[in-house]
This record gives structure tokens, C-alpha cells and sequence, in this order.
């Protein structure tokens, strides 16, 4: 865990880039801080490894005073990633990759080895090793400086706008690597943007600062989006926050219609009486994993599976309400399938109903309610 403590940076000429900061960055969790050009984020994060050093307040991890510790082997223990990657441009991919873990003392062998192991892992041919950064699309060199910040496997990845150099497309994967990779190291990772939507899609928090470096709201990416604080968080999230919140808010909000169904093999009789003659029939298999839909009154003999229209996704219980909403529409009953962990079918929803939803989740709070406290 990373505290901050009233944490301070005032420049000799008066300036404060960071006045007071408190915040938390949980054990192997994703923090965010966004805000606008000059707010301090990219001095908070400086802070963490001491490239830049408070004028006041404190800033711990796991409970130890960092101005206490010795910077270099600080330094060590958190990986650090920077827009553009900041390869060294004449040493090789696997040179740079094994920066750290030379420094270390590892023997050459072993950092080689843990470059290609990592090179795989950021998703690279091994055959890059070899290559210079030149040699690299910017989407890739990005790769190889995530690649190097966790070379020595350190518990803490400070991540400074590390996707923002290349185009959307690149950086959507970039993102979504990034997100893969979290899941199988969590590592206790802040992560500077200025993009709200990185933000609220890489964050399992999001701090959203002021100019002067003071934190406006921290909370978690959905409870953003439907209550921000004050009027400058609404509109530093923008208009359209009820529809990105769509991708946070889970279904088991949502009011799910039991569904009747049919099986394999059934007859027309059969099928008319568990549902409507004209209305769509959804078909599972014995342990009730929807295949597909029929119209019973289309039907001239039994249910097969070759007469199933299999169109639409399936949403998970526990996904989000941006996949409840895709099943909706893709469905040709309009009816969204909602399923269990094992695939099997818990109900249905219509659009109309995820749409319900996210307005009810993007009404201002009640008076009295804090929305800085999570919901
Ligand atoms: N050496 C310095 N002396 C005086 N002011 C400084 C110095 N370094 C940074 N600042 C100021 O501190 C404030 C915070 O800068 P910082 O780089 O942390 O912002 P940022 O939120 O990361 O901005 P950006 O998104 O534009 O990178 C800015 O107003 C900046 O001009």
C-alpha cells in the first residue's frame, strides 16, 4: 500500500504543484490520477520514487516512511514506465529489458533469459531481443518499457501516460495487454493520464485532481461516473458519463424476467405451450445453456438444432450492464440472455431496462448523501 500524508511540493518560485495530497493506493490494485495539464499529477508520481522530493507531508509504503529509505534501492523496488518508453537507443531490447536486474547483480545468463521470458509476456517475438528501439513500431517500444519496469519483478509499477504516444487503435490494445497482464501480477500500480476514459478504464481507483494539486474526488470508476462531486469533476468526466458507466455497473441490478424455454427434439405442441405461438422460444441444452431461439409458429416439426437462429451474445450475472445491454440488442426476441458462471440461463432483460438503469445510476445523489464515500 502507497499512503500519502498531506503531502506537499512547492517550487522555490512559489509555485505549489501539489498541495496536501492524501490518498491511498491499495496492495495490487490500480490507482489512477487524472486531471488536467499542470494539476501535479506527474510530480505526485515522481514523489513515490523520490525523483522528485516533498517540501512536506509524508508518503509510505507498506507503512515505511520513504524518506527514510535509501532512494537508489527505493528505486529498485518500483518499476517505472514513461510515455515514449525512454528506451536506451543503443543498447539492444534484451540489454534494456535487463537494465534492472544487471543492476541488480543478476548474472547475464539469468537477466537474458528473464528479458526473452518477458518479451513474450508483453506479448514480442523473442526474436526482438536482438533489435534495437529504432528497430520498433512505437506500440511496441511501449511494450519493451513495461517489458523493463517489471523486469525485477518489483511490487510496485509507477506508470506515467504510457500509452499516450501512439495511435487510438495501438493503445486500445496496449490497454487491454496491460489490463491481462495486471490480472495475472497484481502489482500495486499508480498510473498517471490525462484521459478520462484510460482512467476510468485502467482504474480500480480514480483520483481526479485540481491545478494547485489537490484531489477533487477518489473513487472507484463507476461511482465516478454516476456521482460526480462538485462541477468540475462532472464535467472533467464529461456529458456522456452515464453511458461509459455502462461498462462498470453490474446486472444483478437489473430486474431479470424468468424465461420459459424448450428443448432439443421438442415438438410444435410442445413448444407452443411453453411459450407464446408467435413469440420467440429460446432453446438450451439439458444442463439449460441457451443455443438458440426458435418461432414455434415457423415450425413444421420438432426443434432442431439446424432451425435455431443463434444470433446474440449471452451476458454474464456478474458482467456489466454494457454487456446486459449488448445481449438485449443483439437478441431477436430483444430479450438479453442473462447466464450463470457455468453458462446456464438465470433470465432475461430488455434494453429498455438496462436503459433504466443507467439513468437511475447517474441521478445526483439524495441530499445528505457524501459521494465521496463509495457506494
Ligand atoms: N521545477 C519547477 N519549478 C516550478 N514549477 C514547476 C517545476 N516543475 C513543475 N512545475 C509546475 O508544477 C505544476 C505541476 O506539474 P506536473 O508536471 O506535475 O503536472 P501534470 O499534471 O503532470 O501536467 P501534464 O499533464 O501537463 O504533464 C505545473 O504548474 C508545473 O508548471
Amino acid at each position: 500500500m502507497i499512503r500519502f500524508d498531506s503531502v506537499t511540493k512547492a517550487y522555490p518560485d512559489g509555485t505549489v504543484a501539489v498541495g496536501g495530497l492524501d490518498i491511498t493506493a491499495p496492495t495490487g490494485k490500480i490507482t489512477v490520477l487524472v486531471g488536467p495539464s499542470g494539476c501535479g499529477k506527474t510530480t505526485s508520481l515522481r514523489m513515490i520514487n523520490r525523483m522528485i522530493e516533498p517540501t512536506g507531508g509524508q508518503i509510505s509504503i507498506d507503512g515505511r516512511d520513504t524518506a527514510t529509505m535509501n532512494a537508489s534501492e527505493l528505486r529498485r523496488g518500483i518499476g517505472y514506465v514513461i510515455q515514449q518508453a525512454g528506451l536506451f537507443p543503443h543498447r539492444t531490447i534484451a540489454a534494456n529489458i535487463a537494465t534492472v536486474p544487471l543492476l541488480l547483480g543478476w548474472e547475464k545468463k539469468k537477466a537474458r533469459a528473464r528479458a526473452t521470458e518477458l518479451l513474450e509476456r508483453v506479448g514480442l517475438p523473442a526474436s526482438f531481443a536482438g533489435r534495437y528501439p529504432s528497430q520498433l513500431s512505437g506500440g511496441q517500444q511501449q511494450r519493451v518499457g513495461v517489458a523493463r519496469a517489471l523486469a525485477a519483478d518489483p511490487p510496485v509499477m509507477l506508470m506515467d501516460e504510457p500509452f499516450s504516444a501512439v495511435d487510438p487503435v495501438v493503445r486500445e490494445q496496449l490497454q487491454d495487454e496491460f489490463l491481462r497482464l495486471q490480472g495475472e501480477l497484481g502489482k500495486t500500480i499508480v498510473f498517471v493520464t490525462h484521459d478520462i476514459d484510460e482512467a476510468v478504464k485502467l482504474g480500480d481507483q480514480v483520483a481526479v485532481l485540481r491545478v494547485g494539486g489537490v484531489l477533487a474526488q477518489l473513487a472507484d470508476p463507476a461511482h465516478l461516473l454516476a456521482q460526480p462531486v462538485d462541477d468540475f469533476v462532472a464535467d472533467f468526466v464529461g456529458r456522456d458519463r452515464g453511458y461509459r458507466g455502462l461498462g462498470f455497473r453490474s446486472v444483478p441490478e437489473l430486474p431479470l424476467r424468468p424465461e420459459p424455454t424448450v428443448r432439443l427434439g421438442a415438438t410444435r405442441d410442445e413448444a407452443s405451450a411453453a411459450g407464446a405461438l408467435d413469440d420467440w422460444l429460446l432453446v438450451t441444452d439439458e444442463n439449460r445453456r441457451p443455443l438458440g431461439w426458435v418461432e414455434p409458429s415457423r415450425l413444421d416439426g420438432t426443434v432442431e438444432s439446424e432451425r435455431l437462429h443463434r444470433g446474440g451474445t449471452v451476458a454474464p450475472v456478474n458482467g456489466t450492464l454494457r454487456s446486459a445491454l449488448d445481449a438485449a440488442l443483439s437478441s431477436p426476441s430483444r430479450r438479453g440472455v442473462i447466464v450463470d458462471e457455468t453458462g446456464a440461463l438465470v433470465g432475461t432483460v430488455l434494453g429498455h431496462q438496462v436503459l433504466s438503469a443507467i439513468e437511475t445510476s447517474t441521478r445526483p445523489p439524495a441530499p445528505g448523501v457524501d459521494p465521496r464515500r463509495g457506494a
